[in-house]
């Protein structure tokens, strides 16, 4: 092969050991740059790596927008996101320059909503005041009124964005004795109550918002769902409520949850993603002992995160070469 028929693939992050053994190893006619250090790719450094490239592998940390795409330049065939979620990537742009984006459905739906019901658990059952009060000293006595939380035993969850994730997350909740599923999205989806099982209804958001005991959001971050929680969705919901987000940060108006929070009109909360990210530590979020947050750990199991990556690396070899990616964002 010519040097003129050589590919350049672009690869923002280190990725999990069996994905970077191929990378390492090479592919045939590629010539790879990879950001190896272990924090996101900075922009400046993303703009001047992209340069040239036929294909980029990148994260959700690295925003795909009109100026990298300019940067990249006419070339560029394909971006392969090692995420499900692509809000980073501006869509539009890519069609207009009829780039492939690819992405990682399914595989990261059982990891995610095992996630998903660890943080309803933990909400709901005060994890974080328990593991503070034993490290703290505070574990006094047992005592039949210390440290209640609440049980998922005949309770109505609400399931924001019923997809793979959120059918996932009810199917595994179910077995804990929950009694209705009410769900929001964009349309109801008969074929995937039937999933479910039991009771389950498609209902409004007002409904949702003041039905439910337990609140799952399991949707895409887009322009309907942003901001979508703010304050005046809080303050329809129970006072009692378990409030999770294993989504994105962007579905929840922040300082409207801060301010329910602060007034005392939710239960507790379990978030694994936030705007920004990292959270500062000095954030008002992390001053509420019911509200738990993880750093966007929803995937993050070895073996979905290597699926994540043997996909993203599929996807870019396939754009890089013309070809229809196994895993398309419209599929
Ligand atoms: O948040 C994780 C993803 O979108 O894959």
């Amino acid at each position: 092969m010519t040097d003129l028929q050589r590919s350049k693939l672009l690869v923002t992050r280190t990725l999990p050991q069996l994905s970077q053994a191929r990378l390492d190893k090479g592919f045939d006619g590629v010539d790879i740059v990879q950001w190896k250090e272990d924090r996101a790719i900075p922009r400046q450094e993303f703009l001047k790596l992209a340069k040239g490239a036929d294909g980029i592998l990148c994260l959700l940390t690295d925003k795909v927008d009109a100026e990298l795409l300019d940067a990249a330049g006419p070339q560029l065939k394909v971006v392969s996101t090692m995420s499900v979620g692509y809000d980073h990537v501006t869509v539009s742009e890519l069609e207009a320059r009829k780039i492939a984006l690819g992405i990682t459905p399914g595989v990261l739906t059982e990891a995610t909503a095992d996630t998903t019901v660890l943080l309803v658990l933990s909400a709901a059952r005060r994890l974080r005041e328990g593991v503070d009060a034993v490290i703290q000293g505070k574990w006094g006595t047992w005592s039949p009124t210390w440290l209640l939380g609440s049980q998922l035993t005949d309770k109505t969850v609400g399931i924001v964005g019923l997809g793979r994730i959120g059918v996932a997350v009810a199917k595994r909740l179910k077995a804990f004795g929950v009694q209705k599923f009410v769900y929001q999205g964009t349309r109801p989806k008969k074929d995937v109550e039937k999933e479910v099982g039991g009771e389950i209804e498609f209902v409004d958001m007002d409904r949702l918002l003041k039905e439910s005991d337990v609140i799952c959001v399991c949707c895409a971050l887009t322009d309907k769902t942003k901001n979508m929680f703010d304050y005046a969705a809080f303050s329809k919901m129970k006072d009692s409520v378990v409030f999770v987000n294993t989504a994105r940060g962007g579905i929840v108006e922040q300082d409207g949850l801060v301010r329910a929070l602060r007034e005392g009109k939710l239960g507790s909360v379990g978030l694994d993603v936030t705007v920004p990210e990292p959270l500062p530590t000095d954030s008002e979020l992390l001053s509420f002992p019911n509200c738990i947050v993880l750093p966007h750990i929803g995937s993050g199991t070895l073996e979905t995160r290597t699926a994540m990556s043997e996909i993203a690396i599929e996807n870019v070899l396939s754009g890089i070469k013309g070809e229809r990616l196994p895993h398309p964002h419209d599929a």
